[in-house]
């Protein structure tokens, strides 16, 4: 796996655009109408307190306390980087908020308590109970910890869930399940080294204890070396717990032989020589957050054989809480459990180590551009493993009915998985797969219009993240110096700029486009303003040449335009069976139209051809297309001579035998809702129509505009396909992330 270069400025730049921190709130109730207000307001919403107040439990239904969960923190032990306070601590917690939502739809907030008397946090945590279905506690040092979360686990009627301690604990069990069977060893016999005792060292020294480790085999440090019987320096009753008898007193003495290391303390804590002196097949999981005890490649200099994982995401093998914490609250949360219990834990930790040893299926691969499958770099599921949404929440939920730990037992388990499965935002795997599959191309994208700031932050971007060389076009001087006012001066040596005028290449291009354009009414002199002074001719031309793998132009100039300028280069234009398919992605869901950039008018010979571009389109998204023709009229009525090519257009597909779903005409609202589409029983779509393929050029616009100002779509293209290279056009309002999501999808040769 590359590692992806991230600067202090990308870091800075993402938690303040396109507003300060992470996430909002949004409402999914209408507040429009007086009848709104009267309803969600007074004097409505006096009828629900009233339910509530005479039984407590109906607050599950007319309140989202059974989906909100509390991500509290003091900030005293934020990731590996020690007491920050409460106030640094939240952009982790805000974070954790995020990653409860993307990963299980599980809506959470973050709350930073200013305060390290653990009275004073358990008593501000126990008079929020109220409100939340559950409490994750986050990044409290140790041993506080242990008495925050102990006290209100007793008190609190609701899941109270010390991350660090037992989501760590957890993840690394999973973990070490499938590395010991890798290895060939058994828990009860290894001897494992643990370096940090604190909150997530002592619970996963307990959980590994209850599965089998043995306490002798055990060796726990700390800041002061080894934790042995009769050490009195630095010590507390959970630390004394794991002393044991032994004449080691230093980390390096204990990790010779060891066959197991664990590391929850901090960054470097581990030398290569310590790995060095491990048992055959060590097994390494420096999980200290952001950088760990010790890398992979150092590890793996001295220890070809060792089987390493970290916390982090850009290492095979990420042990990290983000897999447990989401689905166990999920899990808990539907059965409105009382609290995570230890057989819920367990049963976590089962699911998530059998996850990772089951045949990983291809859109898990086409996710992360690489074939992963059981072994020493794939031992944990990855965060993204669309499975784990629907195969733990069940395990979990199934664990606390067992155990008696829930309000609200769930009567049909599979009803249960396909309502998991339908919480997941599918166009999230989409821009995921297209992400992987463009670092995995390592394509040279020929950024055109490098005086445009937008487009130099664009291809800075791209080659950070490891997606491929940018070559840009524009002026040294002027990239170097628009790149400095942008606080990205070091990107100038990194991106490579390419002066039209100045180029060695120039007169081999101006032969080729003379050779195209003579009988178009252009001579040479023409032909040399366009190659050397137009950026989209001159970027066309490279490309042409191999000089580059994809391009992207057009946000400083209107579409059309620049299309007329690269069709000089290339055959991209209607006649030649190009056309431009917008993405709209929406609430789950994503809708392509078309032709939304190279027919004006097209007729129902060119509709058929633009179908066929927009499915070819879809299927390299991931997407099984289902075509709608739309119109104003459905299947018929009311009559029209405008409608009538929209009629015309499905008997042209039906000809040419096409393998794909095809329907129309119809209104927008027949092709995306089954409901208004069981109106035509003989109607041949299986589901909601993904592609519509519009009239004419100004209704795609209009339809694409109306949605992106009125509703908010995200919009990605419109994406040129048709054409045998690489180029994707941008809008003149496109942001540098818009523009690099049009280099992605170049990367990928979606089109
Ligand atoms: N990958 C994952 O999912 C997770 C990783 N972590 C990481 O684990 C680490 C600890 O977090 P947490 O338990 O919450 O923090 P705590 O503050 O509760 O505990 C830290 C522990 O590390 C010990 N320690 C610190 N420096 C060293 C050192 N140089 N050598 C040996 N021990 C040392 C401390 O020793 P002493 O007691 O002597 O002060 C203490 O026992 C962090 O880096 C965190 O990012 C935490 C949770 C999840
Ligand atoms: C991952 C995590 O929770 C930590 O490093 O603190
Ligand atoms: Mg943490």
């Amino acid at each position: 796996m590359a590692k992806m270069k991230i600067t202090r400025e990308e870091a800075l730049a993402f938690h303040l655009e396109p507003t300060p921190g992470k996430f909002e709130i949004t409402a999914t109730v209408p507040m429009t109408t007086q009848r709104d207000l009267s309803l969600a307001y007074s004097p409505g919403v006096a009828v629900p307190c009233e339910e509530i107040a005479a039984n407590p439990e109906t607050a599950y239904d007319y309140t989202n306390k059974g989906n909100l969960v509390a991500v509290i923190s003091n900030g005293t032990a934020v990731l590996g980087l020690g007491n920050l306070g409460a106030v640094a601590s939240k952009p982790v917690m805000e974070g954790k908020a995020v990653l409860f939502k993307r990963f299980a739809d599980v809506n959470s907030i973050d709350i930073e308590l200013d305060t390290e008397d653990p009275e004073a946090f358990i008593n501000a945590v126990k008079l929020m109970g109220p409100t939340f279905g559950g409490i994750n506690l986050e990044d409290i040092k140790a041993p506080e910890c242990f008495i925050i979360e102990q006290q209100l686990k007793e008190i609190m009627d609701i899941p109270v869930f010390h991350d660090d301690q037992h989501g760590t604990a957890v993840i690394c069990a999973a973990g070490l399940i499938n590395a010991l069977h890798i290895s060939g060893k058994k828990i009860e016999d290894v001897k494992i080294v643990l370096n940090g005792a604190g909150a997530a060292g002592i619970a996963c020294i307990e959980l590994l204890k209850s599965m089998g480790a043995r306490h002798d085999n055990c060796i726990v440090c700390d800041t002061k070396g080894v934790i042995y019987q009769g050490r009195t320096e630095g010590m507390n009753q959970w630390k004394s717990a794991h002393a044991v008898k032994t004449d080691l007193r230093e980390l390096g003495e204990a990790m010779k032989d060891a066959d197991v290391f664990l590391g929850v303390s901090v960054k470097g804590a581990v030398t290569e020589d310590m790995i060095a002196s491990m048992a055959d097949n060590p097994v390494i999981f420096a999980m200290a957050n952001p950088d760990p005890e010790i890398t992979p490649e150092e590890a793996h200099a001295v220890r070809a054989d060792a089987i390493v994982a970290t916390g982090r995401s850009d290492y095979p093998n990420q042990v990290n809480n983000v897999l447990g914490f989401p689905y166990l609250f999920r899990g808990a949360l539907d059965v409105h459990a009382r609290a995570i219990n230890d057989e819920m834990k367990i049963a976590c930790a089962q699911a998530l180590a059998s996850l990772a040893r089951e045949d990983v299926p291809d859109e898990v691969a086409m996710a992360y551009g690489q074939k992963l499958s059981f072994g020493r770099d794939y031992i944990i599921p990855t965060p993204f493993d669309p499975r784990l949404i629907y195969t733990i929440p069940p395990a979990v939920a199934r664990a606390c009915m067992d155990t008696g730990a829930a309000r609200r037992p769930i009567v049909d388990m599979e009803a249960y998985e396909v309502s998991l499965k339908a919480r997941m935002d599918p166009t999230a795997s989409i821009l995921r797969s297209i992400n992987a599959r463009a670092r995995n191309a390592q394509a040279r994208m020929i950024f055109a219009e490098g005086d445009d700031i937008r487009v130099l932050r664009a291809a800075v971007q791209y080659q950070r993240t490891g997606f491929g060389k940018a070559i840009v076009i524009g002026r040294d001087e002027d990239v170097k110096a628009k790149l400095e006012a942008a606080g990205l001066g070091d990107a100038v040596r990194e991106i490579e700029v390419t002066n039209a005028a100045k180029s060695a290449r120039l007169e081999e291009y101006k032969e080729f486009l003379y050779q195209r354009l003579q009988r178009k009414g252009f001579d040479r002199h023409d032909v040399h303003r366009l190659a050397a002074r137009d950026r989209h001719v001159f970027s066309a031309l490279m490309l042409a040449h191999g000089h580059g793998d994809g391009l992207v132009t057009g946000a400083t100039r209107k579409s059309a335009h620049v299309l007329q300028l690269i069709n000089h280069v290339f055959d991209a234009g209607a006649e030649h069976g190009a056309a431009g398919i917008t993405a709209l992605l929406h609430k789950g869901r994503i809708v392509m139209i078309a032709d939304t950039l190279v027919h004006e008018w097209p007729d129902e010979e060119d509709l058929a051809n633009i179908a066929e571009r927009a499915a070819g389109v879809a299927r390299h998204l991931g997407l099984e297309p289902r075509v709608a023709f739309v119109s104003f009229s459905t299947f018929g009525y009311p009559r029209s001579e405008r409608a009538e090519k929209m009629h015309q257009a499905p008997k042209v597909l039906e000809k040419r035998g096409v393998d794909f779903e095809f329907e129309g005409e119809m209104t927008v609202d027949v092709a995306l809702n089954v409901t208004a589409q069981e109106t035509y029983p003989f109607q041949r779509l299986s589901g909601p129509a993904n592609i519509l393929v519009v009239p004419a050029r100004h209704s795609a616009s209009i339809s694409v505009k109306l949605m992106q100002e009125m509703a908010g779509a995200t919009v990605i293209g419109p994406i040129l396909s048709g054409v045998d290279k690489s180029i994707q056009i941008c809008s003149s309002n496109f942001t540098a992330n818009d523009i690099l999501n049009m280099a992605v999808l170049a990367a990928c040769k979606v089109g």
